[in-house]
């Protein structure tokens, strides 16, 4: 039997002597969709970036493919198997896009260029345009490609339709749910827009002040509106 990608058990974790994340318990199976919600300031950020290994984890336990990735620095997490594209879009504003590619992908070649291509046109129109230069949505193309030509086996998503353009959504969306239909690559999706969140995933945890509040299939929380109305604060989805 494979491992389970992602398994966190009684996580706390926060900022110097902050503590925000308390009691945190998930998994999440091979292909899983996971989207982490939650209204402004309860912890999702805090979640994706303890997992990344980038604020002070004060308990419990993290494994990646059964291995306990918990004592690891954020640098050995990413070899390790796990891509996180945190909210601000990282890439080089005096640099290519193509060039970017490169320095995000090392050694690994014309191939794997091509690959972010084929699965971002766009970055192939604009591959001689400067960062500066790239539109919200296609920075996040850039930064995000550059991720997934890591080859995560989990993908830790911050925000990534923050601020763009419905159709560049779609496109986004469309590229991660065939990432995960693969079955090869397991991904956590924080996002503010809960409707898109909810149809992209098949599990759903609620953050309440740093603690799990609600969690289970995307599908039974459709049906729970007042559960969306107490811990997302909106009557109806959008
Ligand atoms: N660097 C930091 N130092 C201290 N406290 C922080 C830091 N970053 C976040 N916090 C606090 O941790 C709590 C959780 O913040 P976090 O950004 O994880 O929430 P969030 O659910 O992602 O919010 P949003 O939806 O607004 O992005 C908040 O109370 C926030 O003020």
């Amino acid at each position: 039997m494979t491992a389970t990608p992602l398994e966190i058990s009684d996580l706390s974790a926060g900022y110097g002597p902050t503590r925000v994340l308390e009691n945190i318990s998930f998994a999440v199976p091979a292909g899983g969709r996971l989207a982490v919600l939650g209204r402004n300031g309860m912890g999702k950020t805090t979640l994706l970036a303890t997992i990344a290994g980038q604020t002070r984890r004060y308990g419990g336990t993290l494994r990646l493919g059964g291995r306990d990735i918990s004592p690891l620095d954020s640098a050995s997490r990413a070899r390790s198997g796990l891509g996180y594209v945190p909210q601000a879009r990282c890439i080089f504003a005096s640099l290519t896009v193509e060039e970017n590619l490169f320095v995000g992908l090392k050694n690994c070649g014309r191939p794997a260029i091509e690959e972010a291509y084929a699965m971002f046109p766009r970055l192939k129109e604009r591959r001689r345009n400067l960062g500066s230069q790239l539109s919200g949505g296609e920075q996040q193309m850039l930064t995000t490609a550059r991720t997934i030509l890591g080859r995560p086996t989990v993908l830790l998503l911050d925000e990534p339709l923050e601020g763009l353009a419905p159709v560049i959504c779609e496109e986004l969306m469309a590229v991660f749910l065939r990432l995960a239909a693969g079955g090869e690559m397991t991904i956590l999706l924080v996002e503010q827009r809960i409707q898109t969140a909810i149809d992209f995933a098949d599990h759903v945890v609620i953050l309440e002040r740093g603690r799990i509040a609600w969690s289970g299939a995307s599908a039974t929380l459709s049906e729970q509106p007042e559960v969306i109305e107490r811990l997302l604060g909106v009557g109806g989805l959008h």
